[in-house]
């Protein structure tokens, strides 16, 4: 059921204000595509997240970490608003993407879903072919003029998402029927056929063996040339394989956010310090 969230008024002052559990100015910061200023949300009564703002830059990969409930998974749906489909669930603060506010109600939530992609945690292909599994998205959005030009989204989408190769003679077979890595693959070429600006992946490699795992860990590395991407994950070894910047919550707050080898080095905060070392989580 649709249920749409309150609306995030923009304020310039909001809006204007430097994130506060940014650890380290980076010397040579890139551009800032998606900000977040005092988003808290609540599901019902219960508040999962408090007045979390962080800036996300641009064509580089930012981890989420924390024990397990602490708000990664609510504070990256709200980034394309997945949120709005949870009955009960109320957001509020600013967020925006390329400086403009996400929750405009003149925004069409779909539009921005095809700007800023989701892979989740379990592979879902649609029950369709592989073809049709990365053709969908471009036919919704009328990106592809003609048979050849959604042939070539097809191509390219699959061979972004390093698949290509294992499936180009078999693209009439049900996606159901690949691998769980080759599925998740095809779920990040299904995202990527939409020409994302931003990918938001929810724990992508949880329901894979370690070889799979190794091969999506190495595709996000690729993707960051061209996508910025925020990643979910219980795994440290993995945040620090594959995100440059990591941002530690706990308990719905944002503790610290900064570069990966810092946060993982010399983090500022206790909290930061006892999770990386496993005294909790
Ligand atoms: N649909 C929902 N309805 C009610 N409460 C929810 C819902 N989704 C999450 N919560 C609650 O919000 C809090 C944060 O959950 P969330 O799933 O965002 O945490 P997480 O850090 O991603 O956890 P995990 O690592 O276990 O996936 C938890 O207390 C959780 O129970």
């Amino acid at each position: 059921m649709h249920m749409p969230t309150d609306k995030i008024v923009p304020q310039s002052d909001l809006y204007s204000r430097e994130s506060t559990t940014a650890r380290t100015p980076d010397e040579n910061p890139l551009p800032v595509r998606v900000k977040a200023r005092d988003v808290s949300v609540f599901y019902g009564q219960k508040q999962a997240l408090f007045d979390v703002s962080i800036d996300v830059p641009e064509k580089s990969v930012t981890a989420f970490i924390g024990p397990s409930g602490c708000g990664k998974s609510t504070f990256l749906r709200c980034l394309n608003r997945m949120n709005d489909t949870i009955e009960g669930c109320r957001v509020s603060g600013l967020i925006a993407l390329d400086g403009s506010d996400i929750y405009d109600p003149s925004l069409d939530p779909v539009e921005l879903r095809a700007r800023v992609g989701m892979v989740f945690q379990k592979p879902n292909p649609f029950p369709k072919s592989i073809y049709e599994n990365v053709a969908y998205g471009p036919r919704i959005h009328g990106l592809a003029r003609s048979r050849s030009d959604m042939d070539a989204i097809v191509e390219s989408s699959l061979q972004k998402a390093g698949l290509w190769s294992e499936v180009k003679d078999r693209l009439h077979e049900a996606g159901t029927g690949l691998s769980g890595g080759q599925q998740q693959r095809l779920c990040i070429a299904r995202a990527i056929a939409v020409s994302p600006e931003v990918i938001l992946m929810d724990e992508p490699c949880s329901a894979l063996d370690p070889i799979a795992t190794a091969r999506i860990e190495e595709l996000i590395d690729e993707l960051r040339q061209n996508y910025t991407i925020v990643i979910v994950t219980h795994s440290m070894q993995q945040a620090a394989r594959v995100s440059q910047r990591t941002a530690f919550f706990h308990l719905g707050n944002l503790v610290e956010e900064g570069p990966t080898d810092l946060i993982f080095t010399s983090p500022v905060e206790k909290r930061t310090q006892d999770y990386i070392t496993g005294r909790y989580g």
